[in-house]
């Protein structure tokens, strides 16, 4: 047997750089079974890097490293022999002390009667607060040792703890030590813990003196102090460090420098074969190494049920992802192509003042000759403002033009009409084909008008428009003139739609599909990077959990919330509102609830290249608005150059949105389950492309 196989650990000239600064620079190291080996240095100088890399969660740059015999990048196993604690607290924050443990405990395999009698055990010994309190509620030290706890759960033959003992009072640091101590005596398990309390060394079998990424010496606290001659560890480092620097000034190699290791001072069992010395762990499932490594239901279980929890119990995921789907299409109704009334509009009637208007006889205003076919009027003006009684405008008199076209500037008014003297007088001869440049001037009313909001401005010209036809149709008949004369020479007939559909119908393919898409992309990256934020996600991969096991697990309870955000929307306008749709709902269901499912992926992918919130926020927000502004979902997909159209077709809005709108508007006709095809394969394609982007961008992240 080689000399690095009897090693539980084994390190050999191990380089990790980030970027170009180099944290761990040729580190050699080594742990034999049965011991407690404290790493020790200055903050910063690459210990919590040096044991990520050991646990085969950062890559390297050079060098080797063995685990158990095996390099830990090759072991999918190494987990369930590894107990890991990391610096940061990283304890789901929805979960009870309890489920906190049982959490890691079933990430671990064990069943329940094993990490219950395991809890019972360690909340004694190491004194946990009541079992049902939320892990948030607890102390710092609290926390600590329920992250203690969770990591030695099920009991591993290898403990690695990060700065365990911080933030703890003397008393129960002592009782971890003596813990730890009866861990590696009684039950031969090895243990490589970093700590700042270099005092806390005098309790270790062997101690790593790091600095600058080197291991200065290595050796029992005993034998170091006895080398330099000093009473404390600390003086023994801090001579370390002086040699250390000198040699630098003499650039002496590693070899020449490095202490010399003597194990002599402390009982080190001589292990013969690891693997099978290796203290299992308690009430392990199965020890079969095939089955550990498959997709396990206990584990999507634990997975799940935290999934589940850290949702219904956070209120504003709830209100976020359960409400503000529905409240959002409400607010859209109400929003978005609604009655626009009220609006202040001032008219200059200069024919009759209008506020006489009330008194004249607006019936008795026209008189027709049929025998001469001429038709003789009275005050036109007035009758014509009669026909703008309607809840759109809301009528302002001026006696002077200039006042009124000053208060359009101002914006007081959103536009003023101006009725000429003796108007009636002149659209009679119009009317009557009596034609000159001064009849039609004069029987033409002139509207001044503020476009600056096109569509206030723009609904009061059309409506303008609409009402002087149908005041001068009225006009026609008791004229008895032919009415079709007073018309516009079209005749409209709608094969679909409707000619006064609020505008929010031509928005409403475009709302419910993004709205799925949104808070599915929304949804997903801040579940997964909260989770990655407070390192839950690493966690519970270094305590065995697999990441597709964390995939599907997030995927089954999100794809059930994206059923609810896509359908809710689509009960709310056609069941609630009562908005007719022609075609058939199973469909339209289907592109929404498979849009929800495709940003759900895309939520994947961002989640999976983004550090933080922030970056998340700014990567969803550069994908989203420029796909959202472009897809046809507020103005027509046709207005866009021809190029663009080409290729936005393509993404995954454009053509799901038209599909969509045909099958609500036009029903299933033979066009649209061809439509409905290519919308599916569409979404399909997206999805897959999410999917793939997120496992080749986090497989070659995760441990960088
Ligand atoms: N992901 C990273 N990217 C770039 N630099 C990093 C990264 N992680 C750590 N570092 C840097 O590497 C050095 C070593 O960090 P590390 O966390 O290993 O130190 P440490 O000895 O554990 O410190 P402490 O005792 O304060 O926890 C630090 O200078 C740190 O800033």
């Amino acid at each position: 047997m080689t000399e690095k196989q009897e090693k539980v650990v084994y390190v050999k000239n191990l380089v990790k750089k980030y970027d170009k600064s180099v944290v761990l620079n040729e580190l050699t190291m080594s742990i034999e079974k049965g011991i407690i080996y404290g790493l020790l240095g200055a903050s910063g100088c690459g210990k919590t890097t040096l044991l990520n890399c050991i646990i085969g969660r950062k890559q390297y740059d050079s060098g080797e490293i063995q685990v158990f015999g095996k390099n830990p990048r090759d072991d999918p196993d190494l987990y369930h022999k590894i107990g890991f604690m990391p610096q940061d607290i990283s304890l789901v924050s929805e979960y009870t002390i309890q489920e906190s443990v049982f959490y890691f405990g079933r990430l671990a395999n064990m069943d329940t009667i094993s990490i219950t009698n395991r809890f019972e055990e360690l909340s004694t010994l190491l004194e946990l607060p009541p079992r049902n309190c939320f892990t948030t509620t607890c102390s710092g030290g609290e926390q600590r040792r329920i992250s203690f706890v969770c990591a030695i759960v099920h009991s591993p033959p290898l403990l690695i703890l990060d700065e365990p003992t911080v933030g703890l009072d003397s008393l129960l640091r002592d009782k971890i030590w003596s813990y730890l101590r009866e861990l590696v005596e009684m039950k031969n398990a090895s243990i490589i813990i970093t700590t700042h309390y270099i005092e806390e060394c005098s309790r270790v079998n062997k101690v790593g003196l790091v600095r600058n990424g080197k291991l200065l010496a290595e050796n029992s606290p005993s034998a170091l102090m006895h080398k330099y001659q000093t009473n404390t560890l600390e003086e023994a480092y801090l001579m370390l460090s002086r040699e250390q620097d000198e040699r630098t000034l003499h650039q002496l190699t590693e070899s020449d420098s490095m202490e010399k290791i003597e194990l002599s001072d402390f009982p080190i069992t001589k292990v013969e074969n690891l693997e099978s010395n290796i203290n299992q762990p308690v009430q392990l499932e199965s020890s079969n190494e095939r089955t550990r490594n498959r997709f396990n239901i206990r584990r999507l279980r634990a997975l799940m049920d935290k999934n589940f929890k850290q949702f219904y119990r956070s209120w504003l995921s709830v209100l976020l992802f359960m409400i503000l789907p529905s409240t959002q299409t409400v607010f859209f109704k109400y929003g978005i192509g609604g009655e626009i009334r009220d609006l202040k509009f001032g008219i200059v009637n200069d024919e009759l003042p209008g506020q006489y208007c009330e008194y004249s006889n607006i019936n008795s205003t026209v008189i027709s000759n049929l025998d001469s076919l001429d038709c003789y009027v009275g005050i036109l003006s007035c009758r014509f403002l009669e026909y703008l009684e309607i809840p759109l405008i809301n009528k302002v008199y001026y006696n002077s033009i200039n006042a009124a076209i000053t208060d359009v500037q101002h914006g007081e008014i959103i536009g003023t009409m101006h009725i000429r003297q003796n108007f009636s007088r002149y659209y009679e001869k119009r009317i009557n084909a009596e034609i000159s440049d001064s009849v039609i001037n004069k029987s033409t009313i002139v509207v001044y008008l503020d476009l600056s909001n096109r569509e206030t401005g723009g609904s009061v010209k059309y409506k303008l428009i609409d009402q002087f036809l149908k005041f001068q149709e009225d006009l026609y008949i008791e004229c008895g003139r032919d009415r079709r004369l007073a018309k516009l020479p079209f005749r409209e007939q709608y094969l679909y739609g409707k000619n006064d559909e609020p505008f929010f119908i031509f928005m409403l393919p475009g709302m419910v599909v993004s709205i799925a898409f949104f808070f599915g992309v929304t949804m997903t990256s801040q579940i997964i990077l909260s989770e990655k934020c407070e390192g839950i996600w690493e966690r519970s991969l270094i305590a065995g959990a697999k990441s597709t096991e964390m995939i599907v697990s997030h995927l089954i309870l999100q794809i059930g919330l994206s059923m609810f955000q896509s359908l809710a929307p689509l009960i709310i306008v056609f069941y609630i509102f009562e908005y007719p749709y022609a075609g058939s709902m199973f469909s339209m269901a289907l592109i929404v609830f498979l849009e929800g499912i495709c940003g759900l992926t895309l939520g994947f992918c961002i989640s999976a290249n983004s550090k933080n919130h922030i970056q998340a926020h700014i990567l969803s927000t550069s994908f989203l608005f420029p796909t959202l502004i472009t897809c046809g979902f507020m103005w027509p997909f046709e207005a866009l150059p021809k190029l663009l159209q080409t290729i936005i077709q393509y993404f995954p809005f454009s053509t799901p949105i038209a599909t969509f709108r045909s099958i609500m508007k036009k029903g299933s006709t033979e066009e649209n389950l061809y439509e409905i095809m290519a919308s599916v394969g569409l979404i399909a394609f997206w999805t897959l492309q999410f999917i793939l982007i997120s496992f080749l961008t986090s497989r070659d992240k995760q441990k960088k």
